[in-house]
């Protein structure tokens, strides 16, 4: 049986397309183990995937201040040793990393035991991790467009973001009626990445009357499970308007399908997840995010012209712009146009034949170096 260590953990942008791989590889016949971190964020998304195996270990992201230095590094040796560890139980034949501070170690193990390993980038920048992995890694895949400094780059694959099996498009008004909301009003879905945004659930807040009397209907992922409610406002006809948050969803499927229009951080997973539900948005960068790849994550998607984006500094002027845009059937028409067009290879299926490539070859390499050995 073929087998596979993934490191994903960290956040949910990696541990998604970490689990949409896990999916596509066992539908082969492999058996993956998964390899997260001890946050609340990793146990939360894979609570629902009890097929896969997993394993833990704790990580120091990278700093330049001495003491987290030293902290780092003796947590990226004591890291490398489990991954060590566990290569050495469960025998796989490829290490995955897709970025954080797990990557590292376990792609530094299958290095050190002579495993192929495979980095896999799903920003418009490539991150810390990439950059120092792709030196040895056997595989690096990166967004169409994106460069990163590498002798390697023959063995640079361009390639999206692997998607969940259960993220797919469902009707509009079957998603509205299972999230409790009226199928014949609006819906802007408010998303912040894995943990929540606290600017764009402010903007809400601020602005919730002013989209009940324009009928809009909210559907807001907090990132807060404490902050959990509905909020009923009128409509200027009188009726009922509701809003929903909600700290966490495992049904984001359903919540990008009701949604008209998405206000979202411009995280890779979101942004891939938006484009296969077909839901136009405006993406809002996270204004401290490493090397802004938020930013050039968010330039992208408005360049496909799938949405637009706006800075964190300009929200003042968002509820304006939702206003005309959720109405405007002519533009969302062709938003989600563009999202189709944006979804076009299978990126899993894709990664998946080039992994069982990499490992057949590696076998043919073994084979002919121990040929090579018997004959001399
Ligand atoms: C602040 C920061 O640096 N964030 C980074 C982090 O994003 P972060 O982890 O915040 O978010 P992403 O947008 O990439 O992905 C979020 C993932 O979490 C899932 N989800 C989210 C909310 C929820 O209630 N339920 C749920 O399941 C989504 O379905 C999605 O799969 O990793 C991404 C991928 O490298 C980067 O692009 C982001 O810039």
């Amino acid at each position: 049986m073929k087998r596979a260590i993934i490191a994903c953990g960290g956040t949910g942008g990696h541990m998604s397309p970490g689990i949409a791989l896990a999916e596509e590889l066992s539908s082969r016949g492999w058996e993956c183990t998964l390899l997260i971190s001890n946050k609340q964020v990793d146990s939360r998304l894979v609570r629902k995937y009890g097929q896969f195996k997993y394993d833990t270990i704790d990580g120091r992201p990278f700093s330049v201040r001495p003491d987290r230095l030293a902290l780092f590094l003796i947590s990226l040796m004591k890291g490398t040793l489990k991954c060590r560890r566990m290569i050495r139980s469960l025998e796989p034949q490829v290490v995955v990393g897709f970025g954080g501070f797990l990557t590292m170690p376990a792609m530094l193990a299958g290095f050190l035991a002579g495993l192929p390993t495979v980095i896999h980038e799903a920003n418009r920048v490539a991150g810390r991790v990439t950059r120092i992995v792709s030196w040895f890694a056997r595989r690096i895949y990166l967004p169409e467009g994106v460069r990163i400094r590498t002798k390697r780059s023959s063995r640079i694959r361009y390639l999206g973001m692997p998607v969940r099996d259960e993220i797919v498009s469902m009707s509009k008004s079957a998603a509205k009626e299972s999230l409790g909301l009226d199928p014949s009003l609006k819906v802007l879905a408010i998303m912040g990445g894995s943990q929540g945004a606290q600017s764009l659930n402010n903007w809400v807040e601020t602005s919730l009357n002013a989209l009940s009397q324009k009928e809009i209907q909210v559907f807001c992922l907090t990132g807060d499970s404490s902050s959990d409610k509905v909020v009923t406002k009128k409509s200027p006809k009188g009726g009922d308007i509701k809003h929903v948050f909600q700290g966490f969803s495992d049904d984001m499927a359903t919540i990008l399908s009701a949604a008209d229009f998405v206000v979202s951080r411009s995280g890779a997973g979101s942004i891939a997840e938006m484009i296969r539900c077909r839901a136009p948005g405006i993406l809002v960068p996270y204004p401290y995010s490493a090397d802004d790849h938020q930013i050039a994550n968010a330039e992208n998607f408005e360049k496909l012209g799938c949405g637009m984006q706006m800075s964190q500094e300009f929200l003042g002027d968002m509820l304006e712009e939702i206003k005309e845009v959720i109405y405007n059937e002519w533009l969302l028409q062709k938003f989600r146009k563009n999202l189709e067009l944006a979804d076009r290879v299978d990126v899993r299926a894709f990664m998946a034949d080039d992994l069982e490539s990499i490992i057949s070859s590696d076998g043919l390499d073994m084979l002919g170096r121990a040929q090579r050995r018997v004959e001399t």
